[in-house]
């Protein structure tokens, strides 16, 4: 009975072997995959459909498989005549490994003992095993041969009489339970033992059943008669080399084994094979070959004749694919070109890429991200890695990281450091520190002479002032430091400026929270305090107590064995205060105080506002240097020419040498209290002016996300927790940092504050559609909306809240956190007027006005806003049309207004008419 593999017939019709197998079983007859045989009825099947069919399925499913014109003609040939005579045993699980490419063909007997070391069987190569039985009536029995270079003419033929093994005996061996065998010896045994070359095959128990197809169907040997005589006959159509030659030939079957008599183009197939029985290990050629002709393969094209691959047929094809890339044996091999793997490497401080880090590891980027991932962390090729991430990384490479120097920031102005011959004496600057009511201001005045108090709104200094007093002709340059603790910010950054702290402590009141507060502030930033004791005019006074009171804070006077100096005062007096200005200059003698004028002006930004008229103004106490006018000036993310430059006295310079505060007018923009004001070129400033405010914009992206992520997962972690979100508008930075410090620390269990915005300047429309998206309250200190945000902030139901006083913000928003904030009252704006002529009158100042919007009562509070500044609130004296008292002046109407004890009202200013209504108090 012949016995034909799916795949060889998948091949003779030029089809798929699923094909085969799917017209099989639509016949109801059984295959399980392309290495099962079938009968000679299944052929028959297959040749009925196929002369229906007419070949359409036969690209149907699986594209023909170009054959490579690498391969000799007479191979092809042979190749496809050579599938239908002799069956290949390549598919078998234990077919025999082709040496490696160069090995010499080993003669068979040598060759067995290597059989068993061959890759254990895969599943997928189960079935096969069962299935070579049935190829064995279409295959000479090798086991008959004398293996060789045989030629025609010397074909072995199976002894009559010689059994086939018995098809009983071929067990499937279990997956990977057994070394890689030639099925032609070591299936048919009972064991998987390896046979040594003198063991003959086990007997087969009748070649009637041997092959014999599972469905016991008759044999026919009638079929494909043509392919068994024209073997002998046409060695062009056979395969140049030795067929899989099967021992299990059936008796009678004489087959002509295929041989080797064309040897392949390389490879040393000259030795001597012999197939005895017991040596029929077919020649690793022929396997090798067989399974390069396995249908859907495309392998007989790569290994030459006589090298043999030790692995199965799956590894073996995945072998040849790899060589069609490889470069032939006899060229010379440029091997793949590995990155050097580095000991140690260099890095910046900054982060890298995966893909840089790899570069400089000398390793794949897969090496890198896997190590990441065993750390735990997932990254991609593109993926930034900081540098401790990199430095583990490069540990578990055993690469050593050498840190190199942080790379030059272009956004900072490098210092140059001046020489000490340079160096010429400066005046000292002192700052005034001390708790809230204490007397700095008072003390000030003294010294200079002047009353600024009176000026301040609410009575509380708001703005860091810089003057310069002169001593028996020595300059000490004072800085105003608010004493309140709102101003915290401020007053720190004061200290940092500044050589020498004087501690104003009332003697009446002693060492109070801020006081405590200013002395660490002083002793963090290393400058020498000098205590004031003042009010020592006060009846209650006691200095005594405060120098123990200072002692308490590590403030040992000097009458007490320590190094503080303590000077009573009394600003009201005058007492003290030559002493103090005497002690000042001791300290600052001590302390030798230089600094270089002759280089380019280095100095800090004091306070920075937007002034209408002036454009941005910033306060600048020169440190180093001298600062000229023209020179173009850097500070934060402003920039531009100094136009102009005005002293503390009011005064025009054209020059600040260093310790001398002035005011400085050209700025593009309003700069930060506490930036670094320098001068350099004007490209110089351009470009790190864009810099700078690039990187601030990529900061603000970054702590805006970063805000809004983390108050998401807070307020779900924090259950009821609600961000009261605000949004300052002030008319100086100053302002803003006092306001920024006094919500920081403002937190309840229920409501937090979130600072959404600060700018300096009058509340616009932008603030509230800000505000609005947000669902911030707007508060404007000293500055108001204009006409447009409060029609935005009505529109939008946006809530503006303006003040004058910080005590009254901090109050407010605390109050409103704590749920007890129910106003009495609420501003209620009543009109707009824009007074367009000024006339002095006796007794008062009279403003023309027009009326913009709303209306103006008689009894209107007045709020009189300049250059979006409130400057003064009080209450209409007189409302007059023409000559006549009125009680109201409606919009679009001109009135004479005069405001109680006011009388600075300019051409300009706009006037609000408001009233405060009572509000119904929610519980
Ligand atoms: N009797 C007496 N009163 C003083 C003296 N110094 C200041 N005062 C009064 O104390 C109050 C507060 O004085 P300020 O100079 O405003 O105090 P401050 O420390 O500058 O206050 P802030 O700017 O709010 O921090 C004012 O009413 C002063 O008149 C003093 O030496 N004797």
């Amino acid at each position: 009975m012949s016995k034909y593999r799916v795949y060889e017939l998948a091949k003779d019709y030029n089809t798929t072997s699923k094909l085969i197998i799917d017209i099989l079983s639509r016949n109801n007859m059984l295959a399980k995959n392309h290495m099962s045989s079938v009968d000679d009825d299944a052929k028959a099947v297959i040749e009925r459909t196929f002369a229906r069919k007419t070949g359409v399925e036969f690209s149907s499913e699986e594209p023909k498989r170009p054959i490579l014109p690498t391969r000799p003609v007479e191979d092809l040939r042979s190749a496809q005549i050579g599938q239908q005579q002799a069956r290949p045993m390549q598919n078998r699980p234990g077919v025999q490994q082709p040496q490696r490419p160069g090995t010499p063909q080993q003669p068979q007997q040598q060759q067995l003992p290597r059989q068993n070391v061959q890759q254990p069987q895969r599943p997928m190569q189960q079935p096969q095993q069962s299935y070579q039985s049935n190829q064995q009536p279409r295959q000479p029995n090798s086991s008959q041969f004398v293996s060789g270079p045989t030629q025609q003419g010397q074909q072995p033929v199976r002894p009559a009489g010689q059994p086939n093994r018995p098809i009983q005996q071929q067990q499937p061996q279990r997956p990977g339970s057994q070394p890689f065998r030639n099925p032609q010896y070591q299936q048919p045994r009972p064991t998987n033992q390896p046979m040594s070359g003198n063991q003959s095959p086990a007997p087969r128990q009748g070649g009637q059943q041997y092959g014999a197809p599972q469905n016991q169907r008759p044999p026919m040997h009638n079929q494909r008669p043509q392919d068994l005589n024209q073997r002998p006959n046409d060695p062009n159509q056979r395969r140049t080399d030795a067929r899989p030659v099967d021992n299990r030939q059936p008796q009678g079957q004489q087959r002509p084994r295929p041989q080797t008599n064309q040897p392949r183009p390389a490879g040393p197939t000259g030795a001597p094979q012999q197939h005895t029985a017991g040596q029929q290990n077919q020649q690793r050629n022929d396997n090798n070959r067989s399974n390069n002709n396995r249908p859907g393969q495309q392998g007989n094209r790569q290994r030459p004749t006589g090298q043999q691959d030790r692995r199965g047929p799956n590894s073996q094809n995945r072998q040849q694919q790899q060589n069609r890339h490889r470069p032939h044996s006899g060229q010379s091999i440029q091997a793949k070109a590995e990155p050097p793997k580095p000991k140690v490497v260099k890095l910046g401080t900054e982060s890298m890429t995966v893909k840089e880090l790899s570069a400089k590891f000398g390793r794949e980027v897969g090496e890198i991200i896997k190590k990441l991932m065993m750390l735990g962390v997932m990254a991609t090729i593109n993926q930034e890695i900081d540098m401790d991430t990199a430095k583990i990384l490069a540990s578990e490479f055993g690469i050593t990281v050498e840190e190199l120097p942080p790379a030059e920031d272009p956004t900072e102005i490098p210092d140059i450091e001046d020489s000490a011959e340079s160096l010429l004496p400066r005046p000292p600057v002192v700052t005034i520190m001390g708790h809230v009511d204490h007397g700095k201001t008072s003390l000030l005045d003294a010294i200079r002479q002047t009353n600024v108090t009176g000026q301040e709104a609410g009575g509380i200094t708001q703005h860091i002032g810089a003057y310069q007093v002169n001593y028996q002709n020595n300059k000490i340059v004072f800085l105003d430091t608010p004493g309140h603790e709102a101003f915290t910010a401020m007053r720190a950054r004061g200290a940092q400026v500044t050589d020498i702290a004087i501690l104003v402590v009332a003697a009446d009141d002693g060492v109070m929270p801020q006081t405590i507060e200013a002395i660490n502030h002083a002793k963090a930033a290393k400058v020498p305090i000098i205590v004031a004791v003042n009010k020592i005019d006060r009846p209650g006074a006691n200095v005594d107590r405060i120098k123990q009171q200072l002692t308490e804070q590590g403030l040992v006077t000097e009458e007490w064995g320590g190094e503080t100096i303590v000077v009573p005062v009394s600003a009201k007096t005058k007492t003290g205060i030559n002493e103090l200005l005497e002690m000042i200059l001791l300290v600052a003698e001590v302390q030798d105080l230089k600094a270089n004028p002759n280089r380019l002006a280095i100095g800090t930004i004091i306070e920075a506002e937007l002034d209408k008229g002036r454009g941005p103004v910033a306060t600048v106490l020169v440190q180093k240097g001298t600062l000229r006018i023209g020179d173009t000036i850097i500070a934060g993310t402003a920039y531009g020419k100094v136009r102009a430059m005005i002293n503390d006295r009011g005064d025009k310079v054209k020059k600040a040498t260093p310790s001398t505060p002035v005011e400085v007018l050209g700025l593009s923009d309003v700069p930060m209290a506490g930036d670094i004001l320098a001068v350099v070129d004007e490209n110089t400033a351009r470009s790190v002016a864009e810099k700078r405010v690039s990187k601030k914009r990529i900061e603000d992206m970054g702590q805006m996300q970063k805000i809004t992520l983390d108050d998401l997962f807070t307020q779900i972690q924090e259950g009821k927790l609600k961000d009261l979100n605000i949004v300052i508008k002030a008319d100086g930075q100053g302002s803003i940092e006092a306001l920024r410090q006094a919500f920081a620390g403002m937190q309840n269990k229920e409501v937090r504050v979130s600072l959404v915005h600060a700018g300096v300047g009058a509340i616009n429309e932008s603030d509230v559609m800000l505000a609005s998206a947000a669902n911030a309250l707007v508060i404007g200190f000293n500055v108001r909306p204009d006409a447009n945000s409060r029609k935005a902030a009505e529109a939008e139901k946006v809530d503006i809240r303006t003040y004058r006083v910080i005590y009254d913000v901090v109050n407010d928003v605390e109050a409103a956190m704590t749920g007890m904030l129910a106003p009495e009252y609420k501003e209620v704006i009543q009109g707009r007027l824009e007074a367009r002529k000024v006339i002095s009158v006796p007794k008062a100042v009279v403003a023309g006005c027009y009326v913009l919007e709303g209306k103006i009562f008689n009894n209107s509070q007045l709020r009189i806003v300049r250059n979006g500044i409130v400057v003064h609130e009080g209450k209409v004296e007189s409302l007059r049309r023409f000559k006549d008292e009125v009680k109201e002046v409606a919009a679009g109407y001109e009135c004479g207004v005069s405001v109680e004890k006011y009388r600075d009202i300019k051409e300009g200013d706009i006037l609000e008419a408001f009233t405060m209504e009572l509000v119904k108090q929610s519980s």
